[in-house]
């Protein structure tokens, strides 16, 4: 997967190593109040858990899915302080045998949260061992071995289990259907993102003047992460050139330093869209191509730089090739020629 491999970490990259995962935990927000963006979420998920408050129940199991970086994790962790619930961490990776699952439930207390993040990568009997636990509250522990064997039904606490996974679409239909509550988290807006560092630059104690926050979060491609990754740039930045407070001119500065452009692109974006643009005369140019004329690995370019460039509308995957859009163009300060697609006189116009 992108991002979980040896190459270089990317400044923009959605995914966190292990030591950026503890430089988070301390930006993380505590309760659902202090939980920026996301108000659709926020608002259901705030319903659901007062309501089993107020009939003192054990929370619905609830899924979280979305992209790295926009607080899964946060939420798991939200969830079991607003329902004053101990957490218990695992992750489908974690599990490699029903067996192992099968101790885990049995070890909860009445009520815990049991957090599984990236159920999607669960073992398949685990999986169905999982069915019966969200339903029942009970696990059958099979003794034995062959044709002898037998299963005996356990009785487990009730329990909230908070799944979160990045591919909602890999989890089979039957898991799926035994959340109570799905929360599909999107890209932030810039306001949101704002907010958001600005709470984290008061954390770490750095001042940050309004317009420089608003130009870091504008940069951070709808990213929490990035947003606090971004911060931590700027600040080092500040530390060491200037006198510590981050100005608009400062941010600028030191985010032209690591190559983030002003939409958040970085080198390798930028890379990919001047090939198309200059070297294909805007496309369509066939993956393989495009790929050896930045030096990456067609799956480099395919599922760490693409994503954003199609998201941004910066660059189209059709059935012939990749295609610049006018917006390409313009970002990267070129004229389309004539003819080309994103002139003007093309199927855009
Ligand atoms: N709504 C938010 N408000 C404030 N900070 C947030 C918010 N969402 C995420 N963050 C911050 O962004 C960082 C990443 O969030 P988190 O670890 O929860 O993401 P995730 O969805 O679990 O990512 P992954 O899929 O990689 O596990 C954390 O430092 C977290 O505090
Ligand atoms: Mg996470």
């Amino acid at each position: 997967m992108p991002g979980q491999t040896d190459e270089p970490h990317r400044t923009v990259d959605p995914y966190a190593d292990e030591s950026e995962r503890a430089a988070e935990a301390v930006l993380r927000p505590a309760s659902l109040a202090e939980f920026n963006g996301q108000p659709r979420v926020s608002d259901q998920l705030g319903l659901v858990l007062a309501a089993a408050r107020q009939r003192d129940a054990v929370a619905d199991h609830v899924l979280l899915s979305g992209p790295p970086g926009l607080g899964k994790t946060t939420l798991a962790m939200i969830i079991a302080a607003e329902m004053s619930a101990p957490l218990r961490i695992s992750s489908g990776p974690a599990i490699q045998h029903a067996g192992d699952l099968a101790a885990i439930l049995s070890g909860l207390s009445e009520g815990e949260v049991l957090f599984l993040d990236e159920i999607h990568r669960m073992s398949r009997p685990a999986e169905e061992l999982l069915y019966l636990a969200m339903e029942d509250f009970r696990v059958d522990v099979v003794v034995g071995k062959g044709p002898g064997a037998t299963a005996i039904p356990i009785d487990i606490p009730r329990f909230t289990l908070v799944g979160a996974t990045t591919r909602a679409g890999l989890l089979p239909g039957p898991l799926r259907d035994r959340f109570g509550f799905t929360a599909q988290l999107d890209f932030y807006d810039h306001t949101a993102l704002r907010d958001i560092l600005l709470r984290s630059a008061q954390t770490l104690g750095v001042d940050v003047v309004p317009d420089a926050a608003a130009e870091i979060a504008r940069r951070s491609r709808g990213t929490p992460r990035i947003t606090n990754r971004l911060l931590r740039r700027v600040r080092d930045f500040a530390q060491v050139r200037a006198d510590g407070r981050v100005t608009l001119r400062l941010a600028q500065e030191a985010l032209e330093l690591f190559e983030v452009d002003h939409l958040g692109l970085d080198r390798l974006d930028r890379g990919v869209l001047e090939a198309v643009c200059r070297r294909f005369a805007g496309g369509p140019v066939g993956l393989s191509t495009l790929a050896i004329s930045v030096g990456e690995e067609p799956e480099t370019v395919e599922e760490v730089a693409e994503p954003f460039l199609v998201r941004q509308g910066l660059l189209m995957r059709t059935p012939r090739g990749r295609v610049a859009t006018p917006a390409a163009w313009s970002h990267l300060g070129l004229t389309a020629p004539r003819g080309a697609p994103g002139s003007g006189d093309d199927l855009f116009s």
